[in-house]
């Protein structure tokens, strides 16, 4: 039902047309069989009547089917479309903390696995419908001819529904159990992308990779595939008995039990034969639509979950950078819970102010929340208790998409984009050069319409593309976490001796999260993190040499 509602959710003008054609191409499948038998049975047909009839019903049937497979085949293309956009869509729209909990592996394996286990049911969805129809049709006409047979068939119908959905329950929850398994999976795929580099210098490393885990997870889910698939078969065949013991019961037994008129019989017999071709397509096509089920639900399950926690509102009249003088944050915290460890890592209460036109270093050994506290200044958190202010206004929901566009950032994990997406500026490509000469990079990239000609640089040379983002951008607050670890020692004096100079007379604030402690004498203002909380603030006026791990 779910995929139907998905169906009509996309567009049911279209749905309930190609319904309509549906029936009816099945309406003329039954009408055929009438006809054939009818000419079958008649002692002196009328031939030419019989004959355009079925040349009628013919088209007809063609021109239907048609029309119906090609009106299905528009909505479910368009419903696989929608599935994609809208799940990345509220992917996008939801908070970063609750996207980390879910881990990238899982979302990978929805928009990857699941959207393509829907896709493929969907695209079946046509021809399982015509059959549908040819099987409805074909059961009226069986009631036509006659009421007693009808009802017997119909009640070994409910018997082969009955006995086909109960052991069909079990074997979805099978294919529940290997839809856990596709998730862990993903997670080892990622580890064999990212850390191809570890597993092939390490034999036993690897070795213990694939057999310990991946092996492992790819056999439990193998095996939960196997059984839910296997129940399957074993419901189909018993559904395909059920269906040649009605056959044999209206051949051999009724007839000894009720005078039954011998053409009612071929009639049914052949009518019976010919749905058996439609029947074994809708049993077959059972199993892709259960697991279409659990992939929707693993979706919706997700997209119901990153809808209850979207509650940003977007509002793009208020997208436009703003000069600003003050940044307050006020009691500001945020906490993690590592379950596996029974601990938590508590980052505040943290109380900061921030000026236009002003650096602040932010210090702190690893693991002391810098780069939390980044997240948290930067709008990607929401804090759990405390509030933060922007010239005196308080940033919430309402403006926290705007609030965002207020920073240009580099994360020390960052994500270069190879095309500038999302910038109006006319002179773009003219801009870009003149950075890429700035950050010493003219040699190995050019820009054309936005697009840089390769990414595939050193860490560091991708660090500076990075940052080119960034000047680019233009907003009014910079920050840079651990922006200068991969730089080599001239270009990382040139960083904090020249580039973020250059950003505070431009009337920036430039907030650097930084371990070299050569240029801290550089900053206005150094704060130092210590287990989560503010250790200590420095003025620092007169540009001393300071050495704050002291
Ligand atoms: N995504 C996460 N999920 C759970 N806990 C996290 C996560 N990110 C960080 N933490 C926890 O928060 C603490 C602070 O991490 P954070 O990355 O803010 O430190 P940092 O000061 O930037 O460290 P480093 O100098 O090593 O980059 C860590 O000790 C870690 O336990």
């Amino acid at each position: 039902m779910n995929l139907i509602r998905l169906l009509l959710r996309t567009s049911s003008l279209h749905l309930s047309l190609a319904m309509l054609a549906g029936i009816l191409s099945g309406s003329t499948a039954a009408g055929l069989i009438a006809l054939i038998n009818t000419t079958l049975n008649q002692n002196q047909p009328s031939k030419t009547i019989l004959f355009w009839s079925f040349v009628g019903l013919c088209l007809l049937r063609l021109i239907a089917n048609f029309l119906s497979q090609i009106l299905l085949i528009q909505v479910s293309q368009k419903a696989i479309l929608s599935l994609r956009i809208f799940l990345s869509r509220r992917i996008l729209d939801s908070p970063l903390r609750h996207l980390e909990k879910i881990g990238s592996h899982a979302l990978l394996a929805v928009l990857v696995e699941d959207i393509q286990t829907i896709s493929n049911t969907i695209i079946i969805i046509p021809f399982l419908s015509i059959n549908i129809a040819i099987v409805v049709a074909c059961l009226i006409y069986l009631s036509w001819l006659s009421k007693l047979i009808f009802l017997i068939g119909i009640g070994f119908m409910f018997l082969g529904i009955f006995s086909y959905s109960l052991p069909t329950m079990k074997a979805m929850s099978f294919l529940k159990l290997a839809r856990e398994q596709e998730d862990k999976l993903f997670k080892h795929f990622r580890t064999i992308t990212q850390g191809i580099k570890e597993l092939k210098l390490h034999r036993r490393r690897r070795q213990a990779f694939i057999s310990e885990d991946l092996h492992k997870t790819a056999l439990s889910s193998r095996h939960h595939n196997v059984v839910g698939m296997s129940i399957f078969a074993a419901a189909a065949s018993w559904g395909q008995i059920l269906f040649f013991v009605a056959i044999g019961l209206l051949l051999f037994t009724l007839p000894t039990i009720n005078k039954i008129h011998p053409t009612i019989l071929s009639a049914y017999a052949l009518t019976i034969i010919y749905l058996i071709s439609p029947l074994e397509y809708i049993m077959s096509t059972m199993p892709n639509i259960t697991r279409a089920l659990v992939a929707l639900k693993k979706v919706e399950s997700l997209g119901l979950s990153l809808a209850t926690y979207s509650n940003e509102i977007v509002d793009n009249t208020l997208l436009l950078s703003h000069k600003y003088k003050c940044l307050e944050i006020v009691n500001l915290t945020h906490s993690y819970y590592h379950e596996q460890a029974e601990s938590s890592f508590v980052l505040g209460p943290i109380n900061l102010k921030f000026h236009q036109g002003e650096i602040v270093f932010i210090l702190g050994g690893n693991g002391s929340g810098k780069s939390t506290l980044a997240k948290l200044i930067t709008g990607l958190y929401m804090p759990e208790t405390g509030n933060i202010y922007l010239d005196g206004n308080l940033i919430n929901n309402q403006n926290l998409e705007w609030y965002r566009q207020q920073f240009s950032v580099v994360f020390s994990d960052f994500y270069l984009f190879d095309r500038f997406l999302g910038f109006d500026n006319n002179n773009l490509d003219a801009e870009t050069q003149k950075y890429l000469v700035k950050l010493q990079l003219d040699h190995k990239v050019k820009v054309k319409n936005g697009v840089l000609s390769t990414t595939d640089l050193s860490q560091g040379q991708r660090k500076r593309l990075a940052l080119l983002t960034a000047y680019l951008e233009d907003r009014p607050i910079y920050m840079f976490d651990e922006w200068a670890s991969d730089q080599d020692p001239v270009f990382k004096e040139i960083f904090y001796t020249q580039l973020l100079l250059e950003l505070k007379n431009r009337g920036k604030t430039v907030l650097v999260i930084s371990h070299d402690d050569q240029y801290f004498y550089l900053a206005d203002r150094i704060v130092k993190l210590e287990y989560g909380q503010v250790k200590t603030e420095h003025l620092n006026n007169r540009k001393e040499r300071i050495n704050v791990f002291e």
